[in-house]
């Protein structure tokens, strides 16, 4: 693996919506730069640079005005990277990070104050070698006192056996991207059934509607991504997030192009009302719950 990929539109279109004043982007992520930040040498990709300065950019090229960095799988459980983009931010970004279980009080302490407010669990196996749970849940127990919640990322097959481990969660949850279900079976499959499910067995699970280009190989305009999501928004208004997932890890095949994905936003979230809520009202609720 030594061939550093790019996996983001270098010119992405500029999208027609216009989101909200105060419009969060929950879910992205900084690669680098490598020279400072170096990947893990467990990372199962090696992407180029996708550094502060462009993630910052095209927040402001998009129309939004916060992001929630998102620690991703390349740089391990070394969260400098994360925390370097969000002292860039002036205040505007927070993060999720991944930690090792053995990490102490003192160094939770520090990641809170550098904007930390959760730890991400990611069951992916094409991602990462090991998803312990006894120690994620261990981790769960640590980071409670602090007011954070967890993220947890999986796919839509291990639901099923992921449930005891999610239930047993004692601080709030954040799915994302709806757990990966198969948009193109509808609103009414088996995916949705039971993400619904899982939605309906606690109040505090909330989950990002997002990455239509992760879950929709038909691309735009993401018909089957919209007809399935829609009525999740409308169900549970108060408890969705909504990402970009810039710079987009392993999407190569073929670039997403983000101004494209921010007009997807008014197509599942259908009033002024409900946009309000998916961009403001819930990310701050969660990230900014100061203000
Ligand atoms: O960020 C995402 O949504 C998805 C990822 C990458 C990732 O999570 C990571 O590297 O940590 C994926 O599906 O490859």
């Amino acid at each position: 693996m030594t061939r550093r990929i790019t996996s983001w539109h270098t010119s992405p279109s500029r999208p027609r919506y216009a989101p909200p004043p105060g419009a969060v982007d929950a879910h992205c992520h900084v690669f680098g730069p490598k020279a400072r930040f170096p990947f893990s040498p467990k990372a199962k990709y090696l992407p180029a640079d996708a550094g502060p300065d462009a993630l910052l950019a095209l927040r402001d090229y998009l129309g939004f005005e916060r992001n929630v960095i998102v620690q991703a799988s390349c740089h391990g459980t070394d969260n400098a990277a994360t925390l370097n983009a969000i002292a860039r931010s002036n205040g505007k970004a927070r993060g999720i990070a991944a930690v090792d279980p053995a990490i102490d009080g003192a160094e939770l302490d520090t990641l809170h104050a550098g904007g930390i407010r959760g730890v991400r669990f990611n069951f992916l196996k094409r991602l990462v070698d090991d998803a312990p749970k006894d120690r994620f849940l261990e981790i769960a127990r640590r980071i409670a006192p602090l007011g954070w919640h967890v993220v947890v990322y999986f796919e839509a097959d291990i639901l099923a056996e992921l449930r005891p481990f999610i239930d047993a969660l004692p601080v709030p949850v954040v799915i994302d991207h709806m757990g990966r279900p198969d948009v193109s079976q509808g609103p009414n499959s088996p995916d949705m059934h039971a993400f619904r499910a899982l939605m309906e067995s606690r109040a505090d699970i909330w989950t990002k509607v997002s990455c239509p280009d992760r879950l929709d190989p038909a691309g735009p305009p993401y018909a089957d991504f919209v007809r399935a999501v829609r009525p999740l928004v409308e169900d549970y208004p108060d408890r969705i997030l909504w990402g970009s997932d810039w710079p987009h890890p392993n999407q190569q095949a073929v670039l997403p192009d983000d101004g494209t994905l921010v007009d997807v936003i008014p197509e599942i979230a259908v009033t002024e009302a409900l946009r309000k809520k998916l961009l403001v009202d819930n990310p701050m609720r969660l990230y900014w719950p100061e203000y």
